[in-house]
């Protein structure tokens, strides 16, 4: 689905500054993986992200989505494949536009999955039975500005809204930062189920160890710009949490 070979990023090349955010790195995400990344500070996750978003481009290095070449291709191109949530809820919704308005220019950005702008009343109620799926009580609130509601509320919407589009990989950049515990725990969950509704290949990049142990198929440890460990299937799954721990010791 996703293949990164040999990707080398450096930031300000040449210059005193100069960093090597990923070195030489090769990956193959195969559909339907939910991939968990973990790393220190700094070690290239959110590179690592941005380089199959397309919003960076390599130094060297080729990138492949479904078998195309996208290593050079601009972010809006590969919008058709790809869709992403932020740290920050704010980004993503329009927030003096009501909730029903922002499900309109999602679906009007692209060919939303059963969700054909068409008649009024009809839009409005396939929006509200997704939402309702949420189990959140926002269904009623659909006039409201998004920009009125929770972080965890909003960050829930946001991914629905994503995940209701032609996308087939949800990038997850830390996605539960911002919002407290509870909500953290809720939307997680909500973004586990819509990725497997959807049949998603998903990456999450998270500083939560509970949440990268509890969640994925498969978790990446990155150092540096490499990758320092790679766990998939039962493995992963028999992971505990201070295994985790361990690997930052
Ligand atoms: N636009 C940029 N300009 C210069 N350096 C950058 C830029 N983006 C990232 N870097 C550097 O590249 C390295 C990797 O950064 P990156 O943000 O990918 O790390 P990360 O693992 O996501 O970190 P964190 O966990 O703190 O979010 C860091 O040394 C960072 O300072």
């Amino acid at each position: 689905m996703i293949n990164l070979s040999d990707i080398k990023k450096t930031f300000n090349t040449g210059k005193p500054n100069q960093v090597v955010a990923i070195d030489k790195l090769n990956l193959q995400i195969n559909a339907g993986e939910f991939v968990v990344i973990v790393g220190s500070n700094g070690s290239g996750k959110t590179t690592l992200l941005n380089l199959v978003a397309g919003n960076i481009i390599p130094n060297s290095g080729s990138i492949t989505i479904e078998n195309n070449n996208v290593t050079r291709l601009p972010e809006y191109k590969r919008s058709k494949w790809i869709a992403r949530i932020f740290q920050n809820p704010l980004l993503g919704t329009a927030a003096d536009l009501s909730i029903i308005d922002n499900f309109r220019l999602a679906a009007l950005r692209t060919q939303s999955k059963g969700l054909a702008i068409g008649k009024n009343a009809q839009f409005k109620a396939l929006v509200r039975d997704k939402i309702a799926t949420l189990n959140m009580g926002l269904e009623d609130k659909i006039e409201q500005p998004i920009g009125t509601l929770s972080g965890g509320q909003r960050q829930a919407l946001t991914l629905l809204m994503s995940v209701m589009d032609t996308c087939k990989i949800l990038l997850l950049d830390e996605p539960t930062a911002a919002l407290d515990p509870r909500s953290a725990e809720n939307v997680l969950r909500i973004a586990d189920d819509l990725i497997k509704e959807y049949k998603l290949t998903a990456v999450l990049v998270t500083h939560n160890l509970k949440d990268a142990g509890n969640y994925g198929s498969r978790i990446i440890q990155m150092g540096e710009g490499q990758i320092l460990k790679d766990v998939a299937g039962e493995e992963k799954y028999n992971l505990k949490q201070n295994d985790l721990y361990d690997w930052f010791g």
